[in-house]
Formats: C-alpha cells, structure tokens, sequence
C-alpha cells in the first residue's frame, strides 16, 4: 500500500513539467527515451546498498496524473493549454526493469531501468529518486545494524525523530534492511509491519511510586509486559521493582517479557541487571537497551559483554545517520534508439550509454564474485572490464551467472506480487549471507568490483570520440 494517494503528479520538481512541456511543443513527444537509475557513494563509507521503495514507487506510478485542481494550479503557475490539454489524459506507461527489492548492489551499476516516451520518462525522474534514494538509505543503515546484532529482537523506534512524514517510508525500509518491529503504528498498518511497544517515562512519572507504576502496566498487559527501569536508579529501584512485578505475575500465571535500560552504561547496567534478574529465577525476562544507538555502539557492547536480549533504535536508524542522503541519479542514456552520453570534467561520473543490463557472476562458494554492465543485447561475455583502466579486467566465463533486472512495471501495470516489508527482508537475508565479508566491514571495507562488457565500452568510447570532434 502507498501512503500518497492525491496529487500524484506533482511529486515533481517544477524543472520536470517545463521540461515535458518542451518536448511536447518541440515535436517530441513521442520520442522513446531510456533512463537509468544508479548511485556512485556507498552510505556510510560502507561496502554496499540495500535496494529499496521500489514498490511504493510503482504504485505511486500507477496513480500517476493530474486531477482538474492539478491543472488549475499549472495554469496558473505558467504551463501552457496545449500542454495542460496533454496531462489531464495522461497516465504513466512506461516499461520499468528492476533488480529485486531487498537486493544488494553497488555503485555504478544500472539498477532500474526506465524505457518509455520521453515526456513520462522525465516527469518521474524525481519521485522516482526521492522513493528510491530514502528508502535505500535507511534500508541499508538497518541492514548494518542488523549485521552486529545477529539473531536478537530489533524494534524501530524512531518516527519522533524522523525528518517528518519521512518517518513513514523510513519504518518500512527499516524493516527491509532487517528491524523485526516498529513502533510506529501508521507503517504497521499502511504495510503490515508487527507492531511492538514499552512505556515512556511519563507513564511512570504520572503515579506516586515506581512500583505502582509497573504493577499497573502490568496488570492491564499481563502478557505483554516490558518495564522501563531508569527512572529513578536503575539497580536499586528499577530493576527490584521490576523483579516484584515479574514475581507477582508469575504468581498469577504470567511471565513478564522483559525490561528496557534507556539511559547510563548499557554494557555495566545490562550485567548487573541480569544477574539480580537470574538470581531472583527470573532467567526467561529479556533484557532491551534503548537511548541513541546505532551499528557501532552495538558492537561495542558486544565486545564488552553485555548482556542484551533486544534493541529499540530510533533517530540513527531513521536519519540514516551520518550519511544524509544516498546519491542516486537518474539519467538519459538512449533517445529514439540512438545511445547518449553525459560527458563529465570528473571521468567518474561521464555515463554509460544505451540499453543495458545488469548481471551477477557467482563463485564455486555461491558467493557475489564480480557484477557486470552488459548491452541489453549481448547474450553473455567473457570478460569484464574497468570503465577507464582496461588493463584491470576478469575473465568470467566459468562462473554462474544470474540477471538481476527484471521486468517489473509495463502499461500502467505492476507485474510483481505486492511483498510486505519481513518477507523483503528474508530475500535480503540470503542475498546477504552470500556477500563476502569483507565488504561488511565498517572501516575500509573491501570494495566490490562492478565490471563492463567490451561491447558496452565500445559503444561509450565512440560517442565519447563523436561528440568530442564535434565541440572541436
Ligand atoms: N557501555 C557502553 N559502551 C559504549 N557506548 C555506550 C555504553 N553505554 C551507553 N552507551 C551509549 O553512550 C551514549 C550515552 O549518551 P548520553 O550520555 O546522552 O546518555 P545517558 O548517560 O544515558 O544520559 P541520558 O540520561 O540523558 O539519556 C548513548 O549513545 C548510548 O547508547
Ligand atoms: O534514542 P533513540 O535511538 O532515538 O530511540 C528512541 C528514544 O525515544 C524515547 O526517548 P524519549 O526521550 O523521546 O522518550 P521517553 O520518555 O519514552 O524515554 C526512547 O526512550 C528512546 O530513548
Ligand atoms: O515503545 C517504546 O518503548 C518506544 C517507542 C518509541 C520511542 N521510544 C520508545
């Protein structure tokens, strides 16, 4: 399900309109254009990204269109009538090949591919970034997190600090990158995410005592108890109290699930805590750690020792902290038939021209080896190559090899079954164990080669000939 169902077609920036309405006055119209969807950076000075939004995104393009108010709006804001004349009937048709959601890919490498008539193409280019680039940004930092946490619960608690409505989508991808639970209950029902929550201090501020507090959680939720311990003194309030509580269920048939430590040193609190917790029998309460946590804090605790059953992450997961922004572009590379190219003063970002597509090249292990960038009509290749140092190159012919684009959208159709965000995950789970680990490292992570076809690089390398003779 999508959260944004009016106003559809102006998820654009207004340069996308005045654009579409040049083409339309130019004679373009009909002029088939492809579009290529990739990033340069890894997020995080990491060594991968978690695909994500893709399905938000077409369903978002199902809708696609302009209602009158729309086009009130436009004429006033200086579109033509002709023009306008066009929108009110239009709809998005447009062909989308993309690789899987939950999959992962590198810089560089075409990861949704846009073939249509030049106008829709264009008036997507910024919602399509604006689903993808977030969504794949907070999927990833989750992912991440989810790789030092291991089998343990992780709930996402960030929507109160999330960058506003943001929050929504930012719930959904992490989930895909690997958070079992959210608190937050719009994204639970919008897409079917469990749902999962504790109490805030304020609840146990609002009564006399702590442990009247906890008694009357407890007796509302018998069996769904989790008590926040740290709001007064954590070892000689919180945690006694808290073991009262899980006794006096127990009494009645109950077990307490666990307690929350939101604040001090997780690592020192959390095995104090587990000890009194064990000492009193009461080995089965978990123990959950809140209070501005990320990837590194938790492999730190890790290494410590600490005794951590579960995890509420909010303002680092659904910020993608520190990165901001994923920089996913989206740019033509072929008109009518004929492949086109951006040049570029930095050699890195001139673009790879024409249809292509996108495959992946496994070792003897069904580990990732090499990626490789092929024209969408090559059957297959035997060498990849580095997009500017040709001597850097691999033979991958005995390797098995697997497409990763499909067709996924064609003529105002989503053709892949709607997935709620856990079963993404699980795709994302085994494509993760088969990533080396080298490339999840967090410092200086070993960089995964994408690689190019002969035919491909030919083809960039006489457009880039051509269009250099013609400025001289
Ligand atoms: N043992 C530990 N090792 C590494 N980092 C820790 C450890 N314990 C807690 N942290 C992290 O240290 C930071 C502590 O932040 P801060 O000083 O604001 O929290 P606090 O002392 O609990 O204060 P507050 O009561 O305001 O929450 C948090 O990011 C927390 O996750
Ligand atoms: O630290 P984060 O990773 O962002 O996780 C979310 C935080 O939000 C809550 O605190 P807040 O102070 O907002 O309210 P509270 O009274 O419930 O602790 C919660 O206790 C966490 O500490
Ligand atoms: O349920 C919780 O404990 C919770 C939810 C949101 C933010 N902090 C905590």
């Amino acid at each position: 399900m999508n959260t944004l169902t009016d106003n559809t077609g102006l998820y654009t920036d207004y340069y996308e309109l005045t654009m579409a309405q040049g083409y339309f006055l130019s004679g373009k119209k009909d002029e088939q254009t492809v579009f290529d969807y990739y990033y340069r950076t890894n997020p995080y000075s990491g060594g991968y990204l978690v695909f994500a939004g893709l399905q938000d995104l077409l369903e978002i393009l199902k809708n696609f269109r302009y209602n009158e108010a729309n086009i009130e709006f436009l004429r006033k804001s200086g579109l033509r009538n002709e023009f306008l004349d066009y929108l009110k009937e239009f709809r998005f048709t447009a062909t989308i090949y993309s690789v899987k959601e939950g999959e992962i890919v590198f810089p560089n490498e075409p990861i949704v591919r846009v073939e249509g008539n030049i106008i829709e193409a264009q008036l997507v280019e910024t919602l399509l970034l604006n689903y993808l680039n977030f969504q794949s940004l907070i999927a990833t930092k989750a992912c991440r997190i989810r790789n030092v946490i291991g089998d343990k619960e992780f709930s996402d608690f960030g929507l109160r600090r999330a960058q506003g409505l943001g929050g929504i989508h930012a719930s959904r991808a992490a989930v895909i990158g690997g958070a079992n639970t959210t608190s937050n209950v719009y994204s639970a029902f919008n897409y079917d995410i469990p749902l999962t929550g504790t109490q805030a201090h304020s609840w146990i501020q609002s009564f006399d005592y702590e442990l009247d507090a906890f008694r009357q959680y407890a007796n509302i939720n018998p069996d769904n108890t989790v008590l926040l311990v740290d709001t007064y003194n954590t070892l000689r309030s919180g945690v006694p109290n808290a073991i009262k509580v899980a006794k006096e269920l127990e009494a009645e048939g109950h077990k307490m699930i666990g307690i929350r430590l939101d604040s001090g040193d997780l690592a020192y609190l959390s095995q104090k805590a587990r000890k009194m917790l064990n000492e009193a029998g009461l080995d089965y309460v978990k123990i959950i750690a809140s209070n501005q946590l990320n990837e590194y804090v938790i492999k730190s605790l890790n290494e410590q020792g600490a005794q951590l059953d579960g995890y509420g992450i909010g303002t680092e997961l659904v910020t993608g902290k520190d990165t901001g922004a994923l920089d996913g572009v989206y740019k033509l590379v072929q008109n009518n038939g004929v492949p086109r190219l951006k040049i570029s003063e930095n050699i890195e970002k001139i673009t790879m021209p024409g249809k292509k597509k996108l495959v992946r090249y496994f070792d003897e292990e069904g580990m990732f080896f090499r990626d490789g960038v092929l024209l969408e009509n090559e059957e297959s290749t035997s060498r990849l190559f580095h997009a500017f140092h040709s001597h850097k190159n691999t033979y991958v012919t005995n390797y098995k090899c697997e497409e990763l684009t499909h067709k996924v959208m064609e003529n105002g159709k989503v053709l892949i079954e709607n997935q709620s965000p856990t079963e993404i995950n699980a795709y994302l789970r085994k494509r993760f164990a088969q990533l080396p680990d080298g490339h999840k490292r967090f410092i200086s992570p070993h960089i995964y080669k994408v690689g190019f076809s002969e035919n491909l690089l030919d083809v960039r390398d006489h457009l880039l000939m051509d269009i250099r003779s013609k400025i001289r």
